[in-house]
């Protein structure tokens, strides 16, 4: 009855102590990070059961914001965009995986060889491009506008990822308990035994390797 931010906050933690991280604001959605998995959340099954439905129809999901997307560029034959927007930690780079996953994946089936290519970027993606924050351990230091291209008859047949305004600062240094990108650690842990003794690397995980020894690795 009431709706200003304090009731719409309100309601989003009591659902969210129901493990209903998804909420509806009109057709936007609002997703509170659970930091845990929720089961059967992201399942095939899911995928399916959100083919074709309307909004409203199913519990709030970004499965739902994808089919919305993918159903309106069907039927206004228009490109659509789908803007994930919050603060560092909130999910954004999770989220953006789920509609890609949704898009490439429609009747939840195996992935074809292009969209299989559009899901496999993403680790190399954030190799080069993420890193520890004190914020989050896998936080994106771009920004990226990433397009799946459909054809005539709303099969993927390409995709397209523009990156903006990487933090190249972070490579030269780093804030306390902050590192630099994980492509840098990645190369430290595949580095032949003999380096990796020189670089005072004990185990693959280990990741208090200086800067230096970063240097001497590239
Ligand atoms: N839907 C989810 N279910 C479970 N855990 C999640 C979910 N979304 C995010 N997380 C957890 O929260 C962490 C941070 O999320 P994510 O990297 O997506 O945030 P972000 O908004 O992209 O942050 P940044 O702006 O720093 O890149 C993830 O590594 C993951 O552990």
């Amino acid at each position: 009855m009431y709706l200003n931010a304090a009731t719409v906050l309100n309601n989003i933690r009591i659902r969210y102590m129901k493990d209903k991280i998804y909420t509806y604001v009109a057709n936007i959605l609002i997703a509170v990070n659970p930091y845990v998995e929720v089961k059967d959340l992201y399942s095939s099954q899911a995928i399916r059961s959100y083919q074709g439905k309307s909004l409203g129809v199913l519990p709030p999901h970004v499965f739902a914001i994808a089919d919305k997307a993918f159903r309106d560029m069907k039927v206004l034959k228009q490109s659509q965009s789908i803007i994930v927007s919050g603060e560092s930690g909130a999910g954004k780079t999770e989220s953006t995986k789920y509609l890609l996953r949704y898009l490439c994946d429609l009747w939840g089936s195996a992935a074809g060889p292009i969209e299989q290519k559009i899901l496999d970027a993403n680790p190399v993606m954030e190799a080069f491009g993420n890193a520890k924050t004190t914020r989050n351990n896998n936080s994106s230091r771009f920004g990226k506008f990433m397009e799946v291209h459909f054809d005539s008859k709303c099969q993927v047949v390409g995709g397209y990822i523009s990156h903006y305004l990487l933090e190249k600062s972070r490579i030269c240094m780093q804030g306390p308990e902050e590192r630099n990108y994980h492509v840098f650690y990645l190369l430290c842990a595949g580095a032949p035994e003999q380096l990796r003794q020189q670089l005072y690397i004990t185990k693959p995980d280990d990741f208090h390797v200086s800067t230096h020894a970063l240097k001497s690795v590239i």
